[in-house]
């Protein structure tokens, strides 16, 4: 593409891979990002963010967003293709693109999945952060797949809990999470044992029905979940959604996407980004819900920290 005045080329995309993010991306400089995100979002301020509820065709997402007192452009795609049985690829692949906000030529092609499973886990532990009971001792993890693994980094990164506990559909794929935690997580037998009792519940599961049901839960747990991101799929049941404080990522996605939000009739209190601005209050001292629809802001956050750190780090060579 010619740009104006010059009539040169633009320089061709760097493709940065799942490594490289792996090597360059921090929870430590990861979060603090996505929360002053996250509040600018909900200020509504379209000249620092805008950024639409996901655009679907059947097994394609696509996630943009412009944010232009930041001078960033960005786009995620992905894809919810079946996987093979004992396939090791996840459920969901995608890719986040980079572009030029000035020319719109594209600056980076960067792998999606080291972003996705980071980007949703510091979200989960940012609502955490402002919600979860003051003295939090029990974390339980529902599922056991890839969002599982980097939840567990991130809330044993920043928290102290004093058990973890995991419960997945088949005890084997329970015992191979703990291996891979080094043995320290509990494995349980039900979803019933691994909630009973525990502060905080991260739902990470494929399910389409209800896996955490509000009977089980202790008053003031905070839920952090983050599956079931389909109008007609869900994770947990009406009497958790109804009990429950709820908030969101964005309240317009959560509205399009959430089964268990459109199913349950739930409203949605607030958005993470509410409380982080001081305009709505953290009810931590009651049970709460972070409904996580996933943002394309998040994937535009981590990939302009990864981009900027490879520049950095390419330029020097
Ligand atoms: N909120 C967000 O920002 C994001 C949400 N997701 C969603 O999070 C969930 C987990 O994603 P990944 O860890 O990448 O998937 P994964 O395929 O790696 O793991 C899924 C886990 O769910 C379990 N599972 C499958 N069907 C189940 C059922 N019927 N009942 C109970 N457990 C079941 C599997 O055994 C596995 O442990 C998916 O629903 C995915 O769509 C994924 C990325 C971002
Ligand atoms: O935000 C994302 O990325 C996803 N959200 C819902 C499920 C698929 C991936």
């Amino acid at each position: 593409m010619d740009r104006p005045g010059t009539h040169t080329m633009a320089a061709a995309p760097v493709v940065i891979s799942q490594d490289e993010v792996r090597s360059l991306l921090r929870y430590r400089d990861l979060i603090p990002r996505l929360e002053d995100a996250l509040a600018k979002f909900s200020r509504r301020d379209s000249a620092d963010v805008i950024q639409p509820v996901r655009s679907t065709v059947p097994y394609f997402g696509l996630m943009p967003t412009y944010m232009e007192n930041d001078g960033v452009l960005c786009t995620k795609v992905l894809c919810f293709y079946k996987r093979q049985a004992g396939s090791a690829l996840p459920s969901v692949q995608s890719t986040v693109l980079i572009l030029d906000p000035e020319y719109g030529n594209v600056q980076a092609v960067i792998d999606g999945e080291v972003i996705t499973g980071m980007r949703t886990a510091a979200a989960s532990a940012i609502s955490a952060k402002l919600l979860m009971p003051a003295r939090a001792e029990v974390l339980a993890i529902l599922g056991s797949g890839h969002q599982a693994r980097s939840h567990y980094s991130v809330f044993t990164e920043i928290f102290t809990f004093k058990e973890v506990r995991v419960w997945s559909q088949t005890r084997a794929s329970a015992e191979r999470f703990s291996d891979w935690a080094g043995g320290a997580v509990r494995v349980c037998g039900s979803a019933e044992e691994a909630v009973r009792g525990a502060d905080v519940i991260v739902t990470v599961t494929r399910a389409t029905e209800p896996v955490l049901l509000g009977q089980w839960i202790k008053p003031g747990a905070h839920v952090a979940a983050v599956g079931a991101c389909r109008p007609d799929w869900r994770e947990l049941d009406d009497a958790l959604m109804k009990e429950a404080v709820v908030y969101a990522d964005s309240k317009e996605g959560a509205k399009a996407e959430s089964g268990d939000i459109i199913l349950s009739g739930a409203e949605v209190f607030a958005e993470l980004g509410d409380i982080l601005n001081g305009t709505s209050p953290a009810h931590r001292e009651k049970t709460t819900v972070f409904k996580s629809l996933g943002m394309g802001l998040e994937d535009a956050v981590s990939a302009k920290l990864v981009f900027d750190r490879w520049r950095a780090k390419n330029s020097q060579t």
